[in-house]
């Protein structure tokens, strides 16, 4: 069967491909593809990124069950299913602060040796709202230290850890030998690619209609105190994140929004 559908998660099998995705947040939290482990994890960070807002960290689109909402194609090549999100699923704690209404569309598509991921933002309400987004996406790697993300030579960043300094990417490769949490703004090169992950011989990403990169890797400190995170686990790991979200999207009522991220495993 190419789908197969428990109570709380969906695999599919399409290929040499199978992929997870739990409805809760519909995060993707496994691609095997010819035998290997792709991905360390992939959640979805909408309305809100980060701390940057009135909502908790990353907003509630990830800590909301999400629904099922099946296959739309599936043929020989191509295997395409969505999960959808309402207002009524999201927490009352978040949906309190955050009260207009939406609705969420997350499309998986698996053809060959490419997963795309898609997010579409529907304004249901009678006025406007603005959100940021992320596809938080965390590359899975043999050894962290050993890769590198080669595309954001010369775009303007902004660093995280320290003081939100802005500069400019110098460096053919971005690397990790510490933490590292930077949002690299306005990419307009749309391919990148995630060199040295010795699994495989790497990825390429490429984005449409997100303009930010954030990069991140926790680092032996902040993995200690995270709760779902191994302390050794930040070696096996770099996020590499299309989003929006140095500035928000504004979006009218009845208007409509997508953005979408193309991994293909070489
Ligand atoms: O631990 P969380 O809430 O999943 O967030 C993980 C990281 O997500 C990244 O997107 C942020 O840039 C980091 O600042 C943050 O630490």
């Amino acid at each position: 069967m190419p789908v197969e559908q428990s109570q709380n998660k969906v695999t599919l099998k399409h290929g040499k491909s199978t992929v997870q995705i739990y409805l809760l947040g519909a995060t993707l939290t496994s691609w095997v593809f010819d035998g290997q482990e792709r991905i360390f994890v992939s959640p979805l960070v909408f309305p809100q990124f980060g701390p940057k807002g009135p909502l908790p960290q990353h907003g509630f689109a990830r800590v909301s069950k999400w629904d099922w909402l099946g296959v739309t194609t599936e043929n020989a090549s191509e295997l395409t299913v969505s999960f959808g999100l309402k207002p009524d699923a999201v927490p009352e704690s978040q949906r309190k602060i955050w009260s207009h209404d939406f609705k969420l569309l997350y499309t998986v598509t698996l053809i060959g040796n490419t997963l795309k991921t898609k997010l579409t933002v529907h304004n249901t309400s009678s006025g406007p709202f603005g959100f940021t987004s992320l596809l938080h996406t965390y590359i899975r790697v043999k050894d962290v230290t050993k890769a590198q993300v080669v595309g954001l030579t010369g775009y303007t960043l902004e660093d995280t850890i320290n003081n939100n300094l802005i500069s400019t990417e110098s460096r053919h490769g971005v690397t990790v030998a510490g933490e590292v949490d930077r949002v690299y703004q306005n990419v307009t090169n749309n391919i990148l690619t995630i060199e040295n992950t010795h699994i495989g011989a790497g990825f390429i990403i490429s984005k449409s209609n997100f303009k930010d990169v954030v990069v991140w890797n926790p680092w032996i400190e902040n993995a200690k105190k995270m709760a779902d995170f191994d302390d050794e686990e930040y070696l096996n790991m770099i996020c590499v994140e299309v989003g929006n979200v140095a500035s928000p999207i504004q979006l009218a009522p009845g208007g409509v929004w997508e953005g979408e991220q193309t991994l293909v495993a070489i």
